[in-house]
């Protein structure tokens, strides 16, 4: 088969080893591995080439995608769907191997629809928002960022006795700021998925202050849009100076951690083992320590955080 990997939506540490592994095992495999650059955009204007082993080394470690990646206006117009279907058939590519996320899949299911053209989907965001996979390819990397972000944050905040709020992404998913509370110390986390007690966080942390606590960490999902109105209420409810650092982009970059790596190998393997057992539209996913592959209809279910994450939120109760 002639099989193209592409990447689509936000970029996450892990897909250039997920590109590396496809590459080597397809042709292992005995397929002819494909790139479409730059996500559905690239391939809208025809950007795809044949994969070469050259094309893939010395790129294990580095975070983004050497193949590029879009979010893509155009894709919702069919006359340019026609144009991207028109473009694979010019170089005969039977099937694509997406990383992106939920609206990637969908996007590839209407071009599975309208053109036939299979697809088999990677979970690759940061959000760790897909439904099924215990975690989605980049979420560790990110989740390091934010550890590495917030230890440096403690310093200058217990030198100045001052309140951060530091804002993490994720969209409506507050995965990363409830594993980054959690793994932080932080003392008040806010998520979408919980209801913040502001009366009880008030009562303890003034109780800690008089006790002698010097400095607050708040971690705030960017889904909440909570981040001003925390800040606002450390200053003047709790009575803490107080700094906001929202770390933005640097979340969706570095080093693939070993994990990511490692998940970058294992989701392309199985992205190959699909199509090579003929499944159609399905997701490969990471459940329990093992790799398998879900159907779109239950990746596209709203996710979850694992309830065992949420019990460990309770710190403040
Ligand atoms: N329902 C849909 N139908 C057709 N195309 C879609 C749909 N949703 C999204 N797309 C296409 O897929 C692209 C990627 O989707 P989106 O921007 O939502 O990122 P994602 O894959 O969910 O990843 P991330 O989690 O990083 O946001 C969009 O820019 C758009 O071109
Ligand atoms: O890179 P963009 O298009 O600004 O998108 C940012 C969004 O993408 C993500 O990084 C990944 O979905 C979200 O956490 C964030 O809200």
């Amino acid at each position: 088969m002639k099989i193209a990997i592409m990447g689509s939506g936000g970029d996450a540490p892990g897909m250039n080893p997920a590109i590396k592994r496809f590459v080597e095992v397809a042709y292992e495999m005995g397929h002819e591995p494909y790139f479409i650059f730059d996500g559905l955009e690239g391939l809208i204007d025809g950007k795809i080439a044949k994969a070469i082993y050259k094309d893939v080394a010395g790129i294990i470690h580095r975070g983004g995608a050497i193949i590029g990646s879009s979010r893509s206006k155009r894709w919702y117009e069919n006359e340019y769907r026609k144009k991207a279907f028109e473009n694979l058939k010019e170089h005969n590519i039977d099937a694509i191997v997406v990383m992106g996320g939920d609206g990637s899949f969908r996007a590839l299911d209407l071009f599975n629809k309208e053109f036939s053209i299979n697809f088999v989907g990677i979970p690759t965001t940061i959000d760790n928002d897909i439904y099924g996979t215990d975690l989605c390819l980049g979420v560790d990397t990110a989740l390091n960022v934010i550890r590495d972000a917030v230890d440096k944050i403690r310093d200058t905040a217990s030198t100045f006795a001052r309140a951060f709020v530091i804002e993490t992404m994720g969209r409506e998913c507050g995965y990363l700021a409830a594993v980054s509370a959690i793994t932080s110390g932080a003392e008040v986390c806010v998520i979408p998925e919980v209801d913040f007690n502001k009366p009880l966080a008030t009562k303890i942390l003034q109780k800690e202050i008089k006790e002698g606590r010097r400095y607050i960490l708040a971690i705030v999902a960017e889904g909440t849009k909570r981040t001003a109105e925390i800040a606002k209420w450390l200053e003047d409810d709790i009575g803490m100076e107080t700094r906001v650092t929202v770390l933005g982009h640097i979340q969706r970059g570095g080093n693939p951690t070993v994990k990511d790596r490692m998940l970058g190998f294992g989701f392309a393997l199985k992205a190959l083992e699909a199509l090579n057992a003929k499944e159609e539209g399905k997701i490969v996913v990471y459940k329990n320590g093992e790799f398998g592959v879900e159907s779109l209809k239950d990746a596209l279910k709203p996710y979850t955080i694992d309830p065992q994450i949420l019990s460990m939120l309770h710190f403040l109760d």
